[in-house]
């Protein structure tokens, strides 16, 4: 009844879908025509050959430019080359280079997931596939790689292709690449991120049991590396003892966020929507004695904490060119003092010896060295500036600078005392080198809260009041020079590595932070610089006095609490949908979902951030967490019996405490979670604190809600969802089936197959003797021996199928599904004639014949990744 043939050709003539992937002869890679080689080499010829920029003809867009055809986009700005010559970021001889590279589309990137079950694979396929074939294909004499990975990256997993996404996009001659990155990058195999936006988390030294905050995550990039690293060495069953919370201020994004993480599976995770410079601390201010006895932690307590903060983003014009016409001093200068404060509650949260990693992706020292200049000032020694110069050896990088100068309406200032007084709400000492006028804006304060006018009197004089203070530094702009070591931060810059820009430091706190007491003047100077409204309500004004304190933000939520530490009885209530979910309200759009996270990661969103910080605190603090589905442990001990009972979960799996849902109707439950003994501590505290934390998100999808008809007749109401079976696998003795290469094969690809329709019979058979419901598929490794036991190991691939009535239904997406018979073809046929080649199908009609007995309802087919 099966074609025997190929099974990639007959699965063309079958589904239509996998042809993109493997058809040799169709999908580019192999096999191009020479017209379409041709038309490859001229767009190539567009893109990245262009001569260095000819001053004599500054409008790329001018129909006198032979380049104007590949360009919608200006990448001049005389504003632009002025401010960085000034500043000096490279040198004057290395500034037709810097501005050539930033001027040309950025070379897509990727890496792959460590802790994907197919990386090796994944690494090989690139090494002796891709790199061969693309070669071959679209480089030309002494051009250079196509694609290689990126030196300082460890174990080849980060890799470097000589393509613009644009080309990716465009290219025939590239779709059997550009497919295999969508594919993979879909699945979470791999991730498709810029260069340089790999580096901060290398610098965080995250070890498995750490604690990791990552202040500002979304779209997710860095924080799915972090995931990466804190699961790398788990064993398939077991958890890794560390977690990772990724916060993200802007809910749309943090949307972004859990779609991207949830790509990992991972049980690690907590997903906040907060204000970085006000994250909770969840102190818990009671004795310890009057801990719960299974409560472990008492504060929120972090071992590395990502700073990745929010930035004006011009390190990323080669790849967001409209950033060209938009650039101006003043989005850097907008952005310091919430940089300075989002860095702050970081390094209050921050165990001592803890380290952590300041970066953005700006090239503008008044968002850098300036930022680190004023931490480490305000925190007068307890925090250091570490000397990474042996770390990442391979990472070209340029120390950061020890001079700059702030430029205000074009006006260049070397010193705060050149800051005319109608400037002095937007210009500030901090972002000058010395910086010690930190200090002298605190004393000046207290001056002038004395009556001493001294400065006024300038101001007074002036008509327009857009004079400097009087001084004779004023007249010669005495250049200022920090005395830290700033050279310790890095700037990574595009003509280095053909990469965007990048800035990094990385701090480390070495005792707890000194208490300063910051005069009301000055706060509100500080509120000011970020837009707060001046009358907040007690939240707002207890929190923003927390600079740089250890505990007094935490003695201000204390406050909060008093007045707030129930949840209200709307946050008990389900979300506005009606929906159980686990998501913040919004789903991320479509079209932020397609291609690489990376495409909206960086994309600066800083004209709105200051003016809608203040209102979405409000929002923040009204209704506490409206929108937010709140979360509950799930202790119902019938179904968590009749679940363990249903699949033999043997008893060593843990189960206590590590259950939540977002629904507190146990009968109306439609998944439940699971998540790690680290994730549950924090969960407990955040209970113990009156729920200080929204949580948009958490733990992996385990179970999931029979809905059909058929589903809700089968024995077990949960079935357990696809990212969650890797982790119980190993753990389940009941519902399980070893399956033959081939038959394993012909799940993937037909999707239901009837009982009698199993090559391998004896299969067949026990499938049918299974009772209605959930059941696990693991593939052989060689031919199905009757009296092998299942044994589970980090190779076990496996799927979870529905044992219908007349039938076996695969319960994995068709992407999913796509993705495995893609892996399995390759490794298969690096092994060389393999098992998965017998037995082909002979009649094409099977499929309509299986998919037609498909007897479970939509909501028990497949699962999609938002389900
Ligand atoms: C540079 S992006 C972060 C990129 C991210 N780390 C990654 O690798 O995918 C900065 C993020 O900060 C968020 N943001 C802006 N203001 C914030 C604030 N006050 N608190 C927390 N997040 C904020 C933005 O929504 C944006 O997603």
């Amino acid at each position: 009844m099966y074609i025997n043939e190929g099974w990639l050709t007959s699965n063309i003539g079958v589904q239509g879908q996998t042809e993109t992937v493997r058809g040799v002869s169709s999908m580019g890679g192999r096999g191009k025509s020479r017209t379409q080689r041709k038309h490859f080499r001229q767009s190539r010829e567009n893109v990245w050959k262009r001569s260095k920029p000819d001053p004599s003809s500054q409008d790329p867009e001018s129909t006198d430019n032979p380049n104007s055809s590949w360009t919608p986009f200006a990448t001049q700005n005389s504003a632009f080359d002025e401010y960085y010559i000034e500043q000096g970021i490279v040198q004057p001889e290395d500034w037709d280079a810097f501005v050539a590279v930033l001027r040309s589309p950025l070379p897509a990137s990727f890496r792959i997931n460590a802790c994907s079950q197919f990386s090796a694979d994944l690494r090989s396929q690139l090494e002796n596939d891709f790199v061969q074939t693309l070669q071959a294909e679209v480089v030309e004499g002494d051009d250079p790689e196509a694609i290689r990975p990126l030196p300082w990256y460890p174990e080849n997993l980060a890799w470097h292709s000589n393509f613009s996404r644009m080309q990716l996009r465009k290219n025939q001659t590239l779709e059997r690449f550009h497919e295999f990155l969508k594919l993979e990058n879909e699945i979470g195999n791999i991730t498709r991120q810029e260069a340089v936006s790999m580096v901060p988390p290398l610098f965080l030294n995250v070890q498995p049991d750490h604690f990791v905050l990552d202040m500002c995550a979304a779209p997710g990039s860095k924080t799915f590396q972090l995931l990466e690293i804190i699961h790398q060495s788990t064993k398939a069953g077991s958890l890794p003892d560390g977690m990772v919370i990724a916060n993200d201020l802007d809910v749309q994004r943090c949307n972004l966020l859990i779609h991207q993480t949830k790509r990992m599976c991972t049980a690690n995770l907590i997903v906040t929507n907060h204000e970085a410079q006000n994250f909770p601390g969840c102190r818990l201010v009671r004795n310890h004695e009057s801990l719960e006895p299974e409560q472990h932690i008492s504060q929120l307590s972090l071992d590395c904490i990502l700073c990745d903060v929010p930035c004006s983003g011009d390190g990323t014009l080669r790849k967001a060119p409209d950033l060209w016409r938009k650039w101006n001093t003043g989005r850097g200068n907008g952005l310091h003092s919430l940089q300075v404060l989002i860095t702050m509650r970081g390094l209050s949260l921050l165990k001592v010896g803890g380290r952590m990693v300041y970066s953005t992706c700006s090239m503008n020292p008044i968002e850098n060295e300036a930022v680190v200049a004023e931490v480490l000032r305000r925190c007068g020694g307890s925090v250091e500036l570490v000397d990474v110069s042996n770390e990442c050896p391979k990472l070209l990088r340029r120390p950061g600078l020890k001079r700059w100068k702030v430029c205000d309406r074009s006006l260049w200032l070397s010193s705060y005392k050149d800051v005319p007084m109608n400037r002095r709400s937007a210009v500030f000492p901090s972002m000058f080198p010395s910086g010690k006028n930190y200090q002298d804006l605190v004393d000046s304060n207290q001056k002038m809260d004395m009556g001493d006018d001294t400065d006024k009197g300038v101001c007074e004089n002036s008509e327009d009041g857009n004079q400097a203070t009087e001084n004779p530094m004023t007249d010669k702009l005495t250049e200022e020079v920090s005395e830290l070591p700033l050279e310790r931060c890095m700037r990574i810059v595009p003509h280095d590595q053909n990469t965007g820009a990048f800035f990094i430091a990385v701090l480390q706190k070495v005792s707890p932070l000194p208490a300063i007491h910051i005069p009301e003047k000055t706060k509100n100077v500080i509120d000011k610089q970020h837009g707060e409204p001046e009358n907040q309500d007690l939240e707002d004004s207890k929190v923003s006095q927390v600079d740089s304190l250890e505990n007094t933000h935490e003695e201000a939520l204390k406050e909060v609490n008093v007045i707030d530490n129930k949840p209200d009885k709307e946050d008990l209530e389900a979300s506005p949908s009606g929906e159980e979910g686990n998501v913040i309200d919004n789903k991320p759009d479509k079209e932020d979902l397609e291609g690489d996270a990376e495409e909206v990661q960086n994309l600066p969103k800083t004209d709105s951030i200051v003016k809608t910080t203040s209102r979405k605190r409000k929002l923040q603090i009204q209704g506490k967490w409206r929108g937010v589905d709140p979360v509950f442990f799930f202790k119902d001990e019938d179904t968590i019996n009749s679940i363990k009972d249903f699949y033999g979960i043997d008893e060593s799996f843990p189960f206590n405490g590590h259950l939540v849902t977002r629904n507190q109707d146990v009968g109306h439950v439609k998944r439940i979670y699971y998540v790690s003994k680290s994730v549950k501590d924090v969960l407990e505290l955040n209970f113990s604190v009156g729920q200080q934390l929204k949580i948009a998100s958490l733990g992996l999808k385990m179970f999931e809600r029979q809905a059909s008809r058929e589903g809700s007749s089968a024995p077990c109401a949960f079935r357990i969802s696809s990212e969650g079976l890797p982790l119980i696998l190993p753990y389940i003795t009941k519902r399980i089936l070893r399956a033959s290469p081939v038959d394993f094969k012909h799940l993937l690809q037909y999707k239901t197959i009837k009982f009698a329709d199993f090559v391998d019979a004896e299969f067949g058979k026990m499938a049918e003797n299974l009772t209605l419901g959930y059941c696990i598929i693991v593939l052989c490794k060689g031919k199905r021996e009757a009296s092998e036991s299942i044994q589970v190991d980090e190779s076990t691939i496996a799927i979870g199928c529905w044992k219908g009535r007349g039938s076996l239904n695969v319960m994995v997406t068709a992407m999913d599904c796509r993705e495995l018979l893609e892996r399995l073809l390759v490794r298969f046929d690096a092994e060389n004639g393999s098992s998965m080649h017998e037995n082909m199908p002979s009649n094409t009609n099977a499929v309509d014949e299986v998919q037609s007995t498909h007897d479970i309802d939509d909501s028990e087919a497949p699962e999609g990744p938002n389900s």
